[in-house]
């Protein structure tokens, strides 16, 4: 069967279009790769890591809540009250937990491909994720990368490649991007910019996706399609590739993908694996029998436990052994997943949710006990391969340690990351990119274009000298400049709550590689605002400034362009702080309509009478302070004086400061203590999952 799998490997169709041609060196050059001959006319050329791992896993147990735990105020007051009474009374009460992974216990060698499998909530998940340091449940037993790091070391946890099952990229960047952005953010700032370009075009070119280099990723967000599925898996792939791992951890890479996109997929994982000796781990769904022939090694799991680990091809012979024979001509992927499952052949109403308790796992359980796997062939491997490793341990130690502290003048330099600055920048340029889709959309643009021109009719020409000779004209100017601000500043708090949430899943990708501190986001993302929260409100204003008549002289212009612009980059602000305080989407929504309405009716213009236990809620109206600012600035000495408090129930009665500087001093500190609490709840909130 390895005989087979060899060749079978070696014939496969897509090696020329995938194979990989490892050099020593990163300077590699792409027009040679690209001219090479025939049987390498399309290979490509990539660094060989540095250093190869081992992966040796003992014993790994995991455990997580028996019960749902319900997230909220709620039942962390709960949590809390239970831990103060459990402390008073001296008893320590141990939240009941359940099993998820027993004892899985195995060696990986460089340059092998390791294939997990099993049914689904068999705990492959579970498994990957600790493998690569990314699952923070509580567990046991042991996980060491070279017999001495941990992956969940966060040094060490950044040098791991890391796929997880869900594609996070950002819909809104092509191909080339996204792969450019990851180089820049990645890779030592020692490489220059030519050389990381060269590596992306490399990676285009081994992962075979250079012909959709320039395509969108594309997706429901930004609403466009962009690249197939297979195609996004290649590029999640690359971004890991890009910084040239040695060991690569996959979590189902080819579910979703037709059999021959899913081959090629593990076609170049294997190249990938034998040509760089890099160690790779991937689960797998549901491979075809092609896919399983190019596999090294099986993990096979059943409700957490450990049914198969060894060479994928003598699964067949192994449980054939102990009593589980496959049928003639069935493909060995189902046969396992049906053994692991619990299926015997029979309609079994709970097939595949098989518990310990099940008699057909105990009876497959006590059969492996019985008779386990011996391994001879690869548990020697294994051993020399380890005791080989051990002896280059000291090196790959040293070479680590050398990294890590900078000790080596050179290669600690070497590998620095980025600097701050061009972390910044480019979060910055990214999210522009990212986000011009959105905000630009030809939606959001009809809706805000619509609503101006709207206003602009309905308040024609009401802003001139001759309108506010009456207090109905100057009330009737007053509404207008309380829908300008309230209009064009919820328009931004809505826009922007989405703004982490959506980005979740990515600063938390981003940060457990440890790509960027999170300030250096906040900061990139806070000037990528600056130009997407100024461009709207300065064309809508401008609009509405002139259909409307509103005051013809430069300075009230660019007063009231000042008091929009900073009650946007507030109203900007809030929305974001909803957004990182949640970041969760739903709940961020019900919070922004709560606070956006509260805002609105505290603002002076609907209720002017707020029972004096309230008021102190008006105070913290972005919209009052906005309003009377521009009141003051279009209004004051323009409307006829008031005689015998004529006016005391007009609108101008309600201004509260006569002077725009106040209002604009209030303005700026509700804008920086707003950013600041955006900081800290990014700082504070976005923690792993
Ligand atoms: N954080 C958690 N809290 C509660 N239960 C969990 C948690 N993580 C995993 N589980 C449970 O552990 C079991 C294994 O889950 P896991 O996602 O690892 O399975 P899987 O084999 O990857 O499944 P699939 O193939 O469907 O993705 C499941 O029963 C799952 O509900």
């Amino acid at each position: 069967m390895a005989e087979g799998r060899k060749s079978l490997a070696s014939d496969e169709p897509p090696a020329a279009e995938h194979a990989v041609v490892e050099l020593q060196d990163v300077g590699v050059d792409l027009k040679a790769a690209r001219e090479a001959p025939a049987n390498r006319s399309s290979s490509s050329f990539m660094p060989k890591p540095k250093v190869p791992m081992h992966l040796a896993f003992n014993d790994v147990c995991c455990y997580v809540p028996a019960m749902f735990q319900i997230p909220g105020f709620v039942s962390t007051v709960k949590k809390v009250a239970e831990a103060c009474a459990s402390r008073v009374s001296g008893k320590r009460e141990v939240a009941p937990e359940r099993q998820i992974l027993h004892s899985i216990t195995g060696v990986v060698n460089p340059g092998e491909v390791v294939a997990i499998m099993g049914p689904s909530g068999s705990g492959k998940t579970t498994f990957v994720s600790l493998l690569a340091g990314r699952n923070h449940a509580r567990h046991t037993g042991e996980i060491l990368y070279n017999d001495q790091h941990k992956p969940t070391d966060k040094a060490f946890k950044r040098q791991l490649g890391f796929v997880s099952q869900e594609d996070i990229m950002f819909e809104g960047l092509t191909v080339f991007e996204t792969l450019y952005y990851t180089a820049v953010l990645r890779l030592p700032r020692a490489m220059t910019d030519k050389d990381k370009r060269e590596r992306v075009s490399i990676i285009l070119e081994v992962l075979g996706i250079a012909h959709v280099k320039d395509s969108i990723i594309g997706g429901f967000r930004v609403g466009r399609r962009g690249i197939s599925g297979g195609e996004k898996k290649r590029v999640a792939i690359g971004q890991e590739l890009l910084y040239n791992p040695s060991v690569i951890l996959l979590d189902e890479p080819t579910s979703g993908l037709d059999s021959t996109t899913a081959l090629n997929l593990i076609h170049t994982l294997h190249t990938l694996a034998q040509v760089g000796n890099r160690t790779i781990v991937t689960t797998i769904h549901q491979p075809s029998s092609r896919i399983y022939q190019m596999l090294d090694k099986l993990l096979l799991m059943g409700q957490g436990h450990l049914l198969f680990y060894g060479d994928a091809s003598a699964a067949t012979d192994y449980f054939a052994t102990i009593g589980y024979t496959m049928p003639y001509g069935m493909n060995p992927a189902d046969y396992f997943l049906d053994v692991a499952s619990g299926w015997s052949g029979e309609p079994k109403e709970e097939a595949g949710n098989l518990n310990a308790t099940d008699p057909e796992l105990k009876a497959l359980l006590g059969a492996i006990a019985e008779k386990p796997y011996s391994r001879q062939s690869s548990r020697q491997r294994d051993i020399e391969l380890a005791s080989s490793y051990a002896s280059t341990k000291e090196v790959f130690g040293h070479k680590w340690r050398s990294v890590k502290q900078g000790e080596d003048g050179q290669e600690g330099g070497e590998l620095l990351g980025p600097r701050y600055h061009t972390q910044v920048y480019v979060i910055c340029i990214r999210s522009l990119k990212e986000r011009r889709f959105e905000r630009f959309s030809s939606d959001s643009l009809f809706t805000v274009f619509f609503m101006a021109i709207l206003c602009g009719i309905l308040w024609f020409q009401a802003g001139v000298g001759a309108s506010l000779a009456t207090y109905v004209g100057a009330g009737d100017v007053a509404a207008l400049l309380f829908f300008l601000v309230t209009f064009l500043s919820f328009n931004i708090l809505f826009s922007s709550i989405f703004t982490f949430p959506n980005e979740k899943n990515m600063l938390l990708k981003e940060r457990e590689a440890g790509m960027y501190p999170i300030s250096a986001f906040f900061f990139g993302r806070t000037m990528a605002d600056i130009p997407l929260d100024t461009l709207i409100p300065v064309t809508v204003t401008t609009i509405i400034y002139v259909m409307t008549g509103l005051k013809p002289t430069v300075e009230a212009f660019l007063l009231t362009m000042m008091v929009v612009l900073i009650t946007c980059f507030t109203a900007g602000s809030l929305g974001l702080l909803i957004g990182a305080a949640f970041l969760n989407l739903k709940r961020a929504q019900s919070v922004a309509t709560i606070l956006m309405l509260t805002i609105m009716l505290t603002g002076g213009f609907f209720v002017r009478d707020i029972p004096v236990w309230l008021s102190w809620i008006s105070y913290l109206s972005y919209i009052q302070y906005a309003w009377d600012a521009l009141i003051n600035i279009h209004l004051k000495g323009r409307v006829p004086e008031c005689q015998d408090n004529a006016c005391d129930d007009s609108l101008l009665a309600q201004v509260k400061y006569d002077d725009v500087g106040v209002q604009f001093g209030i303005l700026m500190l509700m804008l920086t203590v707003l950013r600041f609490a955006v900081y800290l709840s990014l700082r504070f909130g976005a923690k792993s999952r």
